[in-house]
């Protein structure tokens, strides 16, 4: 049985982390770390999220502000909330929930956060950053993955990674912090050929494709690592139930290390979204 990366906690680990340096910003510089979410529609699910990022801010001494706009919300009025926001000393990070009603330009509400503030690593600036190898405030979702990575193998070198996705939040930026800490690293598709023999060849499979259960033991080298990224709700019997990317069962009787869903890299994701909004704040100190 493979060994189990905890990400709660991992996840708490992180959270202690934040929660001493905003004490050190809130004694020294007289500033609370200040992390804006907006929402617009009333996707059930997004609800969950957003609930669980504000409760963990506070537990860490994080200030939040929640901004709910109703589903018909317009581009302009979206625009001119993170005009606000942008130029509110206060406010430290924001963050758009995505996806955003088909009506609204995602890159357009991307890029019209202003670079210091984007507590995602959505905006093209910080893109770029991470790209060339310069990385300032990273996606939290691979940055948490790495924190989970680092738990099995410290060094990174030389291995050969998969990355099953290519989606700008998860799939892209993973690749490149993997690259980064030197991996060999392939993203895998839709449109990839073999992509089961390939990952058979990797010592570490990062699933981040959005389908259930979708990769099955048949995929994993014997002791390979899986970090499982897919959060996807399923029926079970009438009840609700949520399952990765990864067929669990099967792929932990032959990985030696695996993420569970949930408890895995969702926690995960929002440590490392307040860790970048602590981070965001004492660059803005200057
Ligand atoms: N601008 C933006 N940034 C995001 O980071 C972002 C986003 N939009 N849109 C939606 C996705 C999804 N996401 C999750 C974060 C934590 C859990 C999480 O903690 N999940 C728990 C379970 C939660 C439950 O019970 O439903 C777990 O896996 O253990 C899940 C999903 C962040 N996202």
């Amino acid at each position: 049985m493979a060994q189990l990366i905890d990400g709660k906690q991992l996840s708490d680990q992180v959270l202690q982390e934040v929660a001493s340096e905003v004490e050190l910003l809130k004694g020294k510089y007289d500033i609370v770390p200040t992390l804006a979410v907006v929402l617009v529609g009333e996707d059930p699910a997004s609800q969950v999220y957003v609930r669980n990022k504000v409760k963990r801010a506070t537990e860490a001494g994080m200030g939040s502000i929640e901004h709910r706009l109703d589903a018909e919300t317009s581009q302009n009025t979206l625009n001119a909330l993170i005009d606000h926001l942008n130029n509110d000393p206060e406010v430290h990070g924001i963050l758009v929930q995505l996806p955003l009603p088909s009506h609204l330009n995602e890159d357009e509400v991307i890029a019209s956060i202003h670079p210091a503030k984007d507590v995602d690593g959505f905006h093209p600036l910080n893109v770029g950053a991470l790209a060339s190898g310069r990385p300032s405030l990273v996606p939290c979702t691979p940055q948490g993955c790495m924190i989970m990575l680092r738990q099995v193998h410290p060094d990174l070198s030389g291995k050969n990674v998969v990355v099953v996705g290519r989606s700008n939040i998860v799939g892209k930026p993973m690749a490149a912090l993997l690259l980064q800490a030197n991996c060999t690293v392939t993203i895998a598709h839709s449109r990839t050929r073999n992509i089961e023999s390939l990952c058979r060849n990797a010592d570490i499979v990062v699933a981040a494709v959005g389908r259930a259960e979708f990769i099955n033991a048949d995929w994993i080298k014997p002791g390979a690592t899986v970090i499982d990224v897919g959060i996807n709700a399923i029926d079970v019997n009438g009840k609700r139930k949520l399952v990765g990317d990864v067929d669990f069962e099967s792929v932990a009787r032959v990985a030696g290390a695996i993420t569970p869903v949930p408890g895995g890299v969702g926690p995960m994701t929002i440590g490392c979204l307040l860790l970048n909004t602590t981070r965001a704040a004492r660059r803005q100190l200057a």
